[in-house]
């Protein structure tokens, strides 16, 4: 794919970038996993894979750290895959909550959680995963995630035990969807499960390969392994760009007007469709649970390159 600047201007901006808010210490570290909380404040990277494979990267984008919320856009693509379109929207809606991303909180109407995006949706999507038991499940789900990242990767332990073990407000959700029948009653597996891909390792390259992947049609452009079949990178696309960073979606399409998705370690992924990915790795949040420094990172990027998708 012909990029409308040369590679170099790539690395040029994604370094200037990071020299720029590499000191800004705005908001906090989320606190409410307590593994979470032990991040380093300073973490620290931008990283960028085009859709031909090339990659560029400054900062610490070595460093290791738990997936968390940007993990439920590749659980979505394996829950249609497994199921299907319909099978899923019944399941689970596509409509934007304006509310925080663990807001307790179903559609009325239907009494689907509102997205995938969101907590409530994302474990209604985790639910949908096929396998005999819980290690197929899992087992399945950790090879979709290396035909994504290029390699294999793993849960870290002490994030998930510390997920499972203080996560009631996930508990209390998936509770009220099964009283409404949205998911069935292996409620603790679904969790289990939901808690284990949120506490799946990766670095900001990796997620740099993921998101290049999806804007590649779904085959990884460093390896051309297919990920996910390519009629649903559409849905993932769409929900990513009406809901992944919750209740800022709507002024980040207004900003930045690209797909993406925000995690509570600090991860940010943006997808330029047919472009590239783009990765920030930056651990303070601001109060929606998005990073600071990633937010102003895809802002800059974003208006320097012109890859609003309504840019004219
Ligand atoms: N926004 C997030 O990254 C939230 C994920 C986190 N594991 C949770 O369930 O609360």
């Amino acid at each position: 794919m012909q990029l409308t600047f040369e590679p170099g201007e790539i690395q040029t901006a994604i370094e200037e970038l990071h020299h720029k808010y590499r000191c800004l210490q705005v908001g906090a570290i989320a606190n409410y996993i307590p593994e979470l909380a032990k991040m380093n404040p300073d973490w620290f990277s931008i990283c960028v894979v085009t859709a031909d494979g090339q990659c560029f990267s400054v900062g610490d984008s070595q460093q290791l750290f738990t997936i968390q919320s940007i993990s439920k856009v590749f659980v979505y693509g394996l829950a249609l895959e497994d199921r299907g379109r319909d099978r899923v929207l019944a399941t689970v809606g596509v409509e934007p909550t304006g509310d925080a991303f663990n807001a307790i909180i179903l559609d009325e109407r239907s009494q689907r959680p509102y997205n995938p995006m969101v907590n409530a949706g994302a474990i209604a999507t985790t639910s949908l995963i096929q396998g005999k038991g819980a290690t197929e499940r899992l087992n399945r789900m950790l090879a979709m995630f290396e035909r994504y990242i290029g390699h294999e990767s793993f849960i870290d332990m002490p994030t998930f035990m510390s997920e499972r073990t203080t996560g009631h407000r996930n508990r209390a959700m998936a509770h009220l969807m099964l009283n409404f029948g949205m998911i069935d009653e292996k409620i603790d597996e679904a969790l289990d499960l939901y808690f284990q891909q949120c506490s799946l390792m990766v670095n900001c390259l990796d997620l740099a390969v993921m998101a290049a992947t999806l804007a590649n049609c779904g085959i990884n452009p460093l390896n051309k392994v297919q990920a996910v079949s390519s009629c649903y990178i559409r849905d993932i696309l769409s929900v990513m760009y009406t809901c992944g960073m919750y209740n800022f979606a709507g002024e980040w399409a207004y900003k930045v007007g690209l797909p993406a998705k925000s995690g509570v370690s600090g991860g940010l992924i943006v997808v330029v469709p047919r472009r590239m990915g783009i990765a920030v790795f930056s651990p303070l949040l601001d109060e929606r649970g998005n990073s600071v420094r990633g937010v102003k990172v895809c802002e800059e990027l974003s208006q320097r390159f012109g890859l609003h998708l309504f840019e004219s």
